[in-house]
Parts: structure tokens; sequence; C-alpha cells
């Protein structure tokens, strides 16, 4: 490719140049762009030089949307739609506040702005798309006259990176396999065979009958439909029973399947979820064992260690390299994923090219919570297909083995089963908490809803005075208060003084009025024991790490708050009673990213650090440990699959799309009891009403694989 012909077809003359004139665009999105336009070898043979720059700008938004977690792009978003033009001059304003009070890097600003401040409107054009049929001509004239090896793939009207395209076609083809129906069939033919031990195993597990009044146990469905097929999926919101039914049907699949100990493997994406469920595996298997019949294989099940998911492959850090593949399959019967909403479309294209025929897998987990990191949110899409439902044949074949569900054929019929012939009865779904205050549940499912009006009637609203606050960035801040059954709202600063005027007296105020007194239990602590009950009682979120309602920023100011009252508080030093949370895994030391210590002195009266492993107390020298922060302060997205008994969240204005209602959601199902958010009427509302949807193609290639697969039977 010549420099001359690169100007011709990459309408811009350096990443910068691009930036300027695409507002949220970034220079990662132009070299992608550039690099697939320029790698394209027959450039010129039959497009024009105004559809290459097209072109160009349909690669820059794949980027975009990719590095936002998508996996593919649908031409039909871009089509006729004016993309990255400039922002209006208030948010501009806006932005530009935060700017200079929190002194945040660029990027900082896109987190907790939109990304829209620091070009001047003039130069933030933004790019006119063509309609579909003409997207729809280019990109297949473009696509065709790649190389066979190259970067892309347009199926139908989506567009992919060929990496993302060739993971969602392998999970999509090994799910259909997995839910045939001869599949299904076969294995419910066996299970007739086993009805007895079923039935008798099931009323050693649980207590109570699996149909009371006509209703069945969801959690003793979810048990019993997953025994017989080789994939399912178990979702449910926080304290749901998730952890108590899949410890369960763990165990009836090990005694009616025959399943080795050795052969199961329970895991989670993050070593802290992993050690949650090992936790809450331990508590169910001390009730579990307290059945005469089930002591031994408790006993057994005792030996079970849940591990991060990478560790299972034995995945290498530095080169992303599994020991576990499709040539080397994980020697392993079942499988048991937790917290599947973290795990991106790559790490589970991982976990499935590396199963074994017929290993039975369980995925577990919340699809309304943020989804991964990375890229796709697989279970939120795999919940959404029809397949999740149960077709009439398969109910029926449940009842037949399990004879005692018949009583609720009327509850099934109306809420159950499905006539849609993709049904496959894959996900079991559990309802209604067990641990948390049903108002700060039903104040979660509002916010899920998207329904401001009823979150906005269960906090009970009062709205205060705003006019003397300076900006749309502070002028309806206010305060939610929910304990106990009863939600306030209470101003954030007295109205009408000058001080009023600054974001900084703001947030001391928030700081002095509602966080000190939670932190001061955590310092009336006579030990390390008693600092980490304080620690489950109080927790204090934020969406962002950086900017000046970040986690960075909040922990000094609540330092210095603190140094005022304690004056052997130092900021920034070490010193007794601080929480600090790990920011790396440490398998040899078993403390994993996010997990939350406290400092304080050992008999020898050195300061050391305090965290809880199995259950126990251990101490480890600072010099140790691996790297960790300040932890008054925590992300959401860092306690997802923690609990406290009171949140407050701190939730700052933004026009990103970060702000959504899947992370209000996650931070509001945190807490246990009570939960307040500090932000405005206007950023509540804008921010539920915002979705974190993420585009994949999951739907219709599954919908292809099942219907292929359907052909075969
Ligand atoms: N059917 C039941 N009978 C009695 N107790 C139950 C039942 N189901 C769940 N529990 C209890 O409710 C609590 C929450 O259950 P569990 O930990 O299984 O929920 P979860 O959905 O896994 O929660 P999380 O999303 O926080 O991981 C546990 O103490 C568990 O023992």
């Amino acid at each position: 490719m010549s420099i001359f012909s690169e100007v011709k077809y990459v309408p811009y003359a350096d990443s910068r140049d691009c930036m300027n004139a695409l507002a949220t665009i970034e220079a990662i999105d132009f070299f992608f762009a550039r690099q697939i336009l320029l790698s394209q070898q027959q450039i010129g043979s039959s497009l024009s030089p105004t559809q290459y720059q097209e072109v160009f700008h349909v690669l820059l938004a794949l980027s975009q949307y990719q590095r936002r977690g998508s996996v593919c792009i649908y031409l039909s978003t871009l089509a006729n739609v004016h993309m990255w033009q400039a922002a209006s001059p208030d948010t501009e304003i806006e932005a530009n506040d935060i700017d200079v009070q929190s002194g945040s890097n660029a990027h900082e600003r896109q987190d907790a702005q939109g990304a829209v401040a620091g070009a001047p409107e003039s130069f933030v054009r933004g790019f006119q798309f063509s309609g579909i049929d003409e997207l729809h001509n280019m990109l297949a004239l473009f696509t065709q006259g790649l190389r066979p090896n190259s970067y892309l793939v347009l199926e139908k009207s989506r567009l992919y990176s060929k990496r993302y395209w060739h993971y969602e076609h392998t999970l999509c083809r090994y799910i259909a396999a997995s839910v045939q129906q001869a599949t299904i069939d076969k294995q419910h033919g066996r299970l007739i065979s086993q009805q007895m031990l079923v039935s008798e195993t099931m009323g050693l597990l649980f207590a109570t009958p699996v149909v009371s009044n006509n209703i069945p146990d969801l959690q003793q469905l979810a048990v019993l439909n997953s025994l017989a097929l080789p994939l399912s999926i178990i979702t449910g919101g926080a304290g749901t029973g998730k952890t108590y039914t899949i410890t369960r049907l763990a165990i009836l699949i090990s005694i009616v399947n025959s399943v080795p100990i050795h052969a199961i493997e329970m895991v989670a994406p993050t070593g802290k979820a992993a050690n949650r469920m090992a936790q809450s595996l331990t508590e169910e298997l001390a009730k579990l064992t307290l059945v005469p019949q089930l002591a031994d294989i408790c006993q057994s099940f005792s030996q079970l260690q849940p591990k991060t998911l990478n560790r299972l492959l034995k995945t290498k850090p530095i080169t992303g390299q599994s020991a576990y593949s499709a040539q080397r399959p994980l020697p392993v019967k079942l499988i048991i994923v937790d917290e599947t909403s973290m795990i991106d479309i790559s790490l589970m294209h991982k976990l499935i090219d590396s199963l074994s025929p017929g290993t039975q897998l369980i995925l577990v987990g919340d699809p309304n919570q943020l989804p991964s990191v990375e890229t796709g949110c697989l279970l939120a899409d795999l919940v959404a297909h029809p397949f999740a439902h149960m077709p009439v044949q398969h109910w029926q074949s449940l009842c037949n083995i399990y004879p005692a569900l018949r009583l609720a054929e009327d509850f099934a019929q109306q809420h159950l089963v499905t006539n849609h012939k993709a049904g496959r009865g894959v996900v079991n779904k559990l309802v209604g908490t067990r641990r948390s205050h049903q108002i700060v549940d039903s104040f979660a499912n509002a916010i899920l809803a998207g329904d401001a009006a009823h979150a906005l009637n269960i906090a009970q609203v009062e709205q205060y005075a705003s006019r003397t606050m300076p900006s749309a960035l502070l002028n309806s801040v206010v305060t939610f208060e929910q304990s106990r059954g009863q939600v306030q709202i209470l101003p954030l600063m007295s109205a009408n003084t000058e001080q009023s005027n600054s974001l900084k007296y703001a947030v001391d105020k928030v700081i002095a009025d509602h966080i000190l007194p939670h932190l001061f239990n955590l310092f009336k602590a006579n030990s390390p024991d008693e600092a980490f009950l304080a620690l489950k009682k109080y927790a204090l979120l934020t969406p962002f790490r950086k900017s000046y309602l970040g986690t960075a920023s909040l922990n000094q100011l609540i330092e210095l708050a603190l140094s005022k009252h304690f004056n052997w508080i130092k900021p920034n030093q070490l010193y007794k009673c601080k929480p600090i949370m790990i920011l790396q895994n440490d398998y040899q030391l078993s403390l994993f990213n996010g997990d939350i210590g406290i400092m304080w002195e050992n008999s020898d009266k050195e300061l050391v650090a305090y965290f809880t492993v199995d259950k126990h107390l251990v101490a480890y020298p600072v010099y140790n440990l691996p790297a960790f922060d300040t932890n008054f302060a925590m992300t959401i997205h860092k306690t997802q699959g923690s609990e406290f008994e009171n949140v407050d969240i701190i939730l700052p204005p933004s026009d990103s799309d970060f702000l959504n209602k899947q992370l209000l959601y996650t931070g509001v199902t945190r807490a246990q009891k009570s939960v307040r958010i500090f932000t405005s009427i206007q950023t509540f509302r804008q921010t539920i009403s915002t979705s974190a949807d993420r585009i994949s193609g999951l739907d219709a290639s599954l919908s292809a694989a099942l219907a292929c697969f359907g052909q075969q039977e």
C-alpha cells in the first residue's frame, strides 16, 4: 500500500485528526480500522474511494462497540445514523466542572462524563452513515475481497471480528448439540429406571415436599431438571438459594449418575468468587451432614475445593494459553460454574473447547448483574433465548421421573411450559431472596424494570431546594435513605450557604454527616474479629475508581476526615484498623483480587494485615502482600459477589452509559438491610433508564444451530 492510496482511503491524517473529528473515538479505534483497511490488498478494485471511507467508519464503529463489550455490530444500528457528533454545550460545561475539581485525565473524564469534553464543537462533526442496503452491499463487497485468513466476518447483517465470530459459533454449536431433544430424552429414559433412588435422595436433601399447594418448589424443580440435562443454567438474584440448590444438585448427580468426587469441579471466574463459593459450600454441607444417610457423601464433598476457571484450565498468566483444550480435554464429569455473568465469551469458549464428551455443565448466576469486564453478556443472552423455556414433552418426562410433580400440572401449564419449538427447558429460575430485606429486594426489582416512578415511590422521595447549587452537577443532589423497611430522602447540604457552591463542600458534608458515623463503629473494634464484623455491617460504593467521586479520591477524603477525629490516623499511611483491598491474585498466599483485610497489631506490636482465609483469621506481614489499596470506599464492580448489611452508593451524574441499571442493581443488591444512594433524582432516573446492553449475535446464531441440529433428529 503506497502512502498515496492510504491518504485516499483513510479519511484522516492521523489518530489525533480522527479523534478531533469524531467524538468518543479513541486512537485504538483508528489504528484498528486503518490496519484492516490497509491489509486489504485489493483495495480500489471494487469500491469507490468514498465507499472505502465509509467502510473505514464502519470499522471504527466495530472497534468502538467491541471495546465497550459487544461481540459484533448490526449494520442496521449504523444505517442512516449520524454518529460521533459534538456534545451539547451544556454537557461540556458540566464536564469541565468535574475536570477542574478532580484533575482527572481525559480517559477518566470519559468514564465519568461520556467523553464529550475537550474538542470545540466545530471540530467534532461526526459521520453520517448510508442506508442499510448501501451499507450491506459495501460491506459484502469489502469482506468478499478480504483474504481467507482475514480479520472480519459479515454474517447476515452482523459484522464481527473473526475471533469473536468463531467463539460465538463454537459456543452455539456446543449448546445446540447438548440440548438436542434426542439427548435429553435418552437421559430421561435412563433416569426413569432410577426413579426410586432419585425420589429417596431428594427426600434426604430437601426437608419440604417438591410440590406444596399445587406449586412446585423451584429449587427442587431446578435440581430434578438439571439432573437430566448435559447443559443447564440456574439463575436467580442475590440470596435466592443458588448455592443451596447447586450443593444438593451436585450430591444428587454424584449419587444418581455415579460421578465420583474427583470428577466434579466447582469453579468461578475470580479467586474471590471461588473463595465465597467454598464458604457457602462448607455451610451447606455442615447442614446436610446432620442427615445420617448423607454424612459420608458430605464428608467426601468437603474435599471439593472450588477454584478459578483459569486455574481449572491451567491457563498460563502471560501467554493466556491453557493446558486443556479440545486435544487434551478436562478429565471431569461435572462442572458447576458460579457467577457466570462475570465470564466473557473468550473464557467461556476456552471452557467449552476443553470439555470431554458427556461432561455435564451447570452454569449458575444472576443475569441481571453487571456483564463481564471483557466482551459479551453471555448469561443474559442465553437466558433471553427461547431455548430457556421448557417444552411440554420435557415437563411430562420430568413428571414421569418424579410423579409428585403432577400435582403442579396447572402451575406448569401457566408458568413453565412453552409450545415454542426452540424450547429446551435449559434455564431454571429461582425467585425470592432469603437474605435481603423485602424492601431492598422490591427497590432492586424496580430498578431492574427501569420503573423510576415505582422505585422513587418505594424510596419516599423528598426533594430539596436546589437554587443555590452551581451547576447541573450539583443542583439536585439528594440522598435516598432506606432502612428497615423505610425509605427517606435527606438533603445533601443545607441550602442558601455560600459554601454550598462547591462540590468539595458537598462531598465533605456527606462524608462527615453520613459516612463517618458508620466508620466510627469500625474504629470501636477491639480485635480484628470485631473489625471484620464492622466491615460486614457497612460498605461505601461508587461506580468509579478515578475522578473526584471515585474510590481513590473518596478514600483520601475519608482518611483526611478521620484524621481529624483520631490523631493516630495518617492519610496514605498504614495504621491500626485501616481496611485494605487486595488488587491481584496470589494463589500461594490464598489472597485474591477483591479480598478485604484489616491492619492490626500482632502480639509483637507490629502492624500486620489480617484476612479471613477458610473462615480463619490469618496475619500477613505487610512486605509479603500483593498490591493493595485503602478500602473505605470500593467500586461496585469489585463488590460483585459480596454482601453487607448496610450499603451507601455515591452515584455521580454522567452522560456516559457507564452508569446503567445493571450497575445500580448490582450495587443495591449488595445490601442485606438498607441502602442509601447519594445522587440526584435526574441522575437516578437517567441511570435506571439506561441499560448496559451489549450487542451479540447469539440469539440468531443459537437459533440457526438449534434448527440445524433439529433437522438431524
Ligand atoms: N430452601 C431453603 N431452605 C432453607 N434455607 C435456604 C433455602 N434456600 C436457601 N436457603 C438459605 O438462604 C441463604 C442464601 O442462600 P444461598 O447462599 O444459596 O443464595 P445464593 O443465591 O447463592 O446467594 P448469592 O447470590 O449471594 O451467592 C443461605 O443461608 C441458605 O442456606
